[in-house]
C-alpha cells in the first residue's frame, strides 16, 4: 500500500461511451489518486472501457479525461486484455526496443517482474503468464504517472498471479497512480487502496477500499463486491479463463495510447 495522495494523477469527468447507440459507460466521473485503485464489477460492466478511455485508447462519445498529475517523456503506461507482442524477437528484445524510447533499461525491467532469467527467450516461446508480466514489464517502462492494467492476473497460476499483481502494485508511489482492472477480489484486498465498483456502466461505489468495507458492513473485497452487486456469488479467486493464456477480448484497437491531455480538473 501507498501513502495516500495529494490530488488525482487523472480524472473522468461525465464520460460516457456507447457502442451502437447503447451505453457502455454512462456519465463516470472520477479522479484516479497515487496509490493503487482497482476497478472491479461484473463482465461487461465497462471495466476494460473505463481503462481504454482512460489511456486514450478509445474515444469517450461525451465527456473528458484530464491528466492533472501526469509528467514525463512518458505520462501513461497501459497493458491491455491481450498484450499483441512482435514475434521473433526475444523478451528482453521486445523490452529494448520501448525501453530506449524512453531511456530504460530493459534488463532492470525484466527483473521487477521476475523475468531476469528469460531474456533470451522469444516472445512466441513465452507461457501465457511470462508474456503478462513482459507486458506489465513493458507498461511500466519509463516510470508512467498513470500506470492502467486490464486483469494482470488473469489465467496466471498462484504464485505468478500474486507476483504479477505485486509488480503493479510496486509502481504505485507519491506521483503514481496505478488503475488495476481486476475479478481477482483476494488480490485486490491485498494490494488496493482505493476501489471503483462499476455496475452496468455507472459507478456503484468508489472510495478507499477501507472506508467502503466500513460503510457496508463488509469483511472483504468479496463481501463488499456481492453487497454491492447484489449477486449471490462473487467472482471466483482466478479472474481469467484459467487455461495459463493471456486472456483475450481484442477487439484490434490495442495500439500505444494516444496521450489526451486536456488540462487541470478541478475535481
Ligand atoms: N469495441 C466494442 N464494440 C462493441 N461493443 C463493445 C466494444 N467494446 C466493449 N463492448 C461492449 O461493452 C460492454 C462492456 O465491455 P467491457 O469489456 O468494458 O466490460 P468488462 O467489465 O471489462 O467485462 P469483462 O469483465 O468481461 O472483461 C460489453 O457489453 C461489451 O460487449
Amino acid at each position: 500500500m501507498s501513502r495516500m495522495p495529494d490530488g488525482p494523477v487523472a480524472t473522468l469527468s461525465g464520460v460516457t461511451r456507447t457502442y451502437g447507440g447503447v451505453p457502455v459507460l454512462e456519465s463516470v466521473s472520477i479522479g484516479f489518486e497515487p496509490g493503487v485503485t482497482a476497478v472491479v464489477g461484473p463482465n461487461g460492466s465497462g471495466k476494460s472501457t473505463l481503462l481504454r478511455v482512460l489511456v486514450g485508447a478509445t474515444e469517450p462519445t461525451a465527456g473528458e479525461v484530464t491528466l492533472p498529475g501526469a509528467t514525463g517523456p512518458k505520462p501513461l503506461g497501459y497493458l491491455p486484455q491481450r498484450v499483441p507482442f512482435r514475434e521473433g524477437f526475444t523478451a528482453r528484445e521486445t523490452l529494448a526496443f520501448y525501453a530506449r524510447l524512453v531511456g530504460d533499461d530493459p534488463d532492470a525491467a525484466l527483473k521487477r517482474v521476475g523475468l531476469g532469467d528469460a531474456g533470451d527467450r522469444r516472445v512466441e516461446a513465452l507461457s501465457g503468464g511470462m508474456r503478462r508480466l513482459l507486458g506489465i514489464a513493458q507498461s511500466v517502462l519509463g516510470d508512467p504517472s498513470l500506470v492502467a492494467l486490464d486483469e494482470p492476473a488473469s489465467g496466471l497460476d498462484p504464485g505468478m498471479r500474486e507476483r504479477a499483481f505485486r509488480a503493479a502494485a510496486e509502481r504505485a508511489d507519491a506521483d503514481t497512480a496505478v488503475v488495476v482492472c481486476s475479478h481477482a477480489l483476494d488480490l485486490v484486498d491485498e494490494h488496493a487502496d482505493r476501489v471503483v465498483l462499476l455496475r452496468r456502466g455507472e459507478i456503484a461505489v468508489a472510495g478507499p477500499l477501507d472506508r467502503l468495507l466500513d460503510e457496508h458492513g463488509a469483511a472483504d473485497a468479496r463481501e463488499l463486491y456481492r453487497v454491492v452487486v447484489g449477486e449471490t456469488s462473487a467472482p471466483a479467486r482466478d479472474e481469467g479463463d484459467g487455461d495459463g493464456s493471456d486472456g483475450s477480448g481484442s477487439d484490434g484497437d490495442e495500439t500505444e495510447p494516444a496521450v489526451h491531455v486536456t488540462g487541470v480538473s478541478d475535481r
